[in-house]
């Protein structure tokens, strides 16, 4: 159904609700009844809550010449004030209701092929005033990020007593939906890597703009037109300080394979050190209890305050999630679920052949002690190292090909299930042979051997 309705700026009549009878908003509340809610009991240390200007757009944007962008500022071109207002877009229908407030899909009014947007609209008066800071630190990050795996903020515009942002709209709905459409709610490995590579990458550049996320979970990663991913949900985001550094490592540590000189010299007992760089918010620090409860680190769990390892072990719980279909530390009730985040009872991990990566990774982010976790230290560049990742070429990831999920079912391995074993055989060899060819020919195809490895067929 359309909203037809005009939104004259200075009369404000937003009464979506009452014409909301649309598929998606059913299914939408559907899975948010079913999903996990995310917790806040805050000592409000966060982000102070000065209002970013009305109607930020970022101009040096790396997707300045993107069609959305171009609509955009025609359409600030053309208004009278140069800013986007409510007037300038026609809702479509709602996507979702959230914590803060609802969710559209629109596009520009006067330009229907100007590309599909999110309109959040949060209505002020009916939140309180921890809620109205969290949406003043929602939109403050977002004014900040330039990042392909993460929101762009087109606008935000005040009007009355509703703050709205416009922000990309993600067609493909969310990873929790996608995960429990799975056979036993499981990524293939191959998936699952593909999903937790472009999450990582999206927590390398908050983490390096002193951003700690904190809400990690499949509900909030969504996916674009294109099949890759977008976080979203920033409102438990904490800003914290981040220096730059410059950290020496062992070089047989990096690459021991790929350089033969490092190599010999690390076995003649000559350690060559390499200056790798760092940009990780060591230092950030919070008190609050924020996040989802069966993604909570046991340091928010135990309330002596957290820092920036908190999105590596929800890191960990997540990747565990996509490949188990559930999450590690889950109990009966909510009570049981933080008792065993802080307990040092063993999770369960599988024997299965092709998870002995993925165990050895989680394993190593599901450490309690924060200071010896995976990434605490120097970020998501010991992560990207692990032998999970073998083989990803992480500034090409953007064309990496997606996961595609039809309606056929798929093994673990990302074959689909029912091939004899003779054509498996005979695929394997054909996918072996197309390696070697590519290996011998040029480098940029090589840089770019990955592409292949995430497409499941
Ligand atoms: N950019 C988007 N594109 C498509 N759908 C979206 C987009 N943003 C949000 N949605 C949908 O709208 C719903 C509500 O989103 P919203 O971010 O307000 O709340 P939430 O995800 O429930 O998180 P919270 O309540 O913690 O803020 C989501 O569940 C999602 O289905």
């Amino acid at each position: 159904m359309e909203y037809d309705n005009y939104f004259p700026d200075t009369d404000l009549d937003l009464s979506f609700t009452s014409t909301t009878t649309d598929r998606t908003f059913t299914s939408s509340s559907a899975r948010s009844s079913l999903a996990r809610s995310s917790l806040t009991l805050s000592f409000n240390d966060r982000l102070s809550t000065t209002t970013t200007p009305s109607n930020t757009t970022t101009t040096l944007n790396h997707r300045r010449y993107d069609p959305h962008w171009t609509s955009i500022n025609a359409a600030k071109t053309l208004s009278s004030d140069a800013r986007i207002h409510l007037r300038h877009l026609k809702l479509i229908r709602l996507l979702g209701t959230g914590n803060l407030g609802r969710v559209f899909l629109c596009h520009l009014r006067d330009c229907p092929n100007s590309g599909e947007f999110a309109l959040k609209v949060i209505d002020r008066d009916s939140l309180t005033t921890k809620k109205i800071s969290n949406v003043e630190i929602e939109s403050e990050i977002l004014s900040l990020l330039d990042h392909p795996f993460l929101p762009n903020l087109y606008a935000r515009i005040d009007a009355s007593h509703y703050t709205c942002v416009l922000i990309d709209y993600c067609s493909k709905g969310d990873l929790h939906t996608l995960l429990r459409k799975q056979p036993n709610h499981r990524f293939s490995i191959s998936s699952a890597r593909f999903f937790a590579s472009e999450i990582l990458v999206a927590l390398e550049y908050l983490h390096a703009i002193g951003i700690v996320y904190r809400d990690l979970k499949p509900e909030n990663v969504l996916i674009r037109e294109d099949g890759h991913i977008m976080l979203s949900d920033f409102d438990l985001c904490f800003k914290s300080d981040v220096t730059p550094s410059f950290k020496s490592t062992p070089a047989s540590s990096l690459s021991p394979s790929s350089n033969r000189r490092r190599l010999r010299n690390h076995r003649r007992g000559r350690e060559e050190m390499v200056a790798e760089f760092a940009a990780e918010p060591v230092k950030a620090y919070s008190r609050s209890c924020v996040g989802t409860h069966e993604y909570l680190a046991p340091e928010i769990v135990a309330g002596n305050g957290h820092g920036n390892g908190v999105d590596w072990w929800a890191f960990g719980v997540f990747l565990y999630e996509m490949l188990y279909g559930t999450t590690p530390f889950k109990g009966l009730n909510k009570e049981q679920t933080l008792h065993k985040i802080v307990s040092n009872d063993d999770v369960a991990f599988f024997e299965e052949e092709g998870l002995e990566e993925a165990n050895d990774l989680i394993k190593m982010l599901l450490v309690k002690d924060s200071s010896k976790r995976l990434g605490c230290v120097k970020g998501a560049q010991d992560i990207k190292r692990h032998r999970f990742f073998d083989g990803i070429n992480w500034p090409l990831i953007r064309n990496y090909k997606p996961p595609e999920f039809g309606k056929k079912s798929k093994s673990r391995d990302g074959y689909v299930s029912g091939l004899s074993s003779s054509l498996r055989r005979r695929k394997w060899l054909w996918l072996a042979l197309a390696k070697l060819l590519r290996r011998r020919s040029n480098s940029k195809i090589q840089s770019n051997s990955n592409y292949y490895r995430y497409y499941v067929e």
